[in-house]
């Protein structure tokens, strides 16, 4: 995007958006969510556009327990910062990127945990995280009796680039998150606060998965 086409970003919008993200960053920090440098936050700053935008992302492999004033920095939707600086974004951005085009989405979370990563194994065979019944998926706004849901997983590359096609491939408009194989989940809202209830319904939801599974010695 040349700079003449770039949407104007308001200062303020975007000291809003990184004290915003500073805040969840330091929350899932507290629960252990970031180990080793692991994960990446972003938010949309200014207009939605579908295909022109800008979000607020965390730079790579920073201690994401740590407050700095260099942790996030603005990326169009190329993946590109879109001012001059030293940091160097999330080497997931494109991953950002695609959610934020197929979703129109206002917020990604992306974290690695030891029941995310434990589920996108054990049911890798089916290429979903299957959950039946169990209240927690009220959180993504389904609200059928005994809902099931398939939670959709995707092969993890260490070249993100081929992960992209398979996310777009497998996004399903009803289920607001995706995970990696024996990697983590990204999950989405259309702003922080829904994309963090989002996520932590997930968690829930992969650790009842599991627990059930073992409980009944699958
Ligand atoms: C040490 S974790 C490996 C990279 C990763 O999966 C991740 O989530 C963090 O990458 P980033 O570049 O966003 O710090
Ligand atoms: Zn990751």
């Amino acid at each position: 995007m040349s700079e003449q086409q770039r949407p104007t970003i308001l200062l303020e919008e975007k000291q809003r958006v990184y004290r915003e993200l500073g805040i969840v960053k330091a929350d899932f920090a507290a629960r252990g969510w970031f180990p080793g440098t692991s994960g990446n936050l972003s938010m949309r700053v200014g207009d939605y556009a579908p295909d022109r935008f800008v979000f607020a992302v965390t730079a790579s492999g920073k201690d994401k327990a740590a407050s700095t004033p260099e942790d996030f920095l603005l990326i169009d939707e190329t993946g590109k910062p879109c001012e001059p600086t030293a940091l160097k974004p999330s080497a997931e951005t494109l991953i950002h990127c695609e959610i934020y085009r197929k979703t129109g989405c206002g917020a990604i979370f992306h974290i690695h945990s030891v029941y995310n990563s434990l589920v996108s194994e054990l049911f890798w065979d089916r290429r979903a995280v299957p959950v039946e019944g169990v209240e927690l998926i009220k959180a993504f706004n389904i609200w059928d009796e005994e809902a099931v849901i398939d939670v959709p997983i995707v092969s993890n590359f260490a070249d993100i680039p081929r992960i992209v096609p398979e996310v777009t491939d497998r996004l399903d408009p009803r289920i607001p998150g995706i995970l990696l194989r024996k990697h983590g989940i990204y999950a989405w809202g259309r702003d922080a606060f829904e994309a963090k209830k989002h996520l932590e319904a997930f968690e829930f939801l992969f650790e009842y998965v599991y627990k059930l599974q073992l409980v009944r010695g699958r």
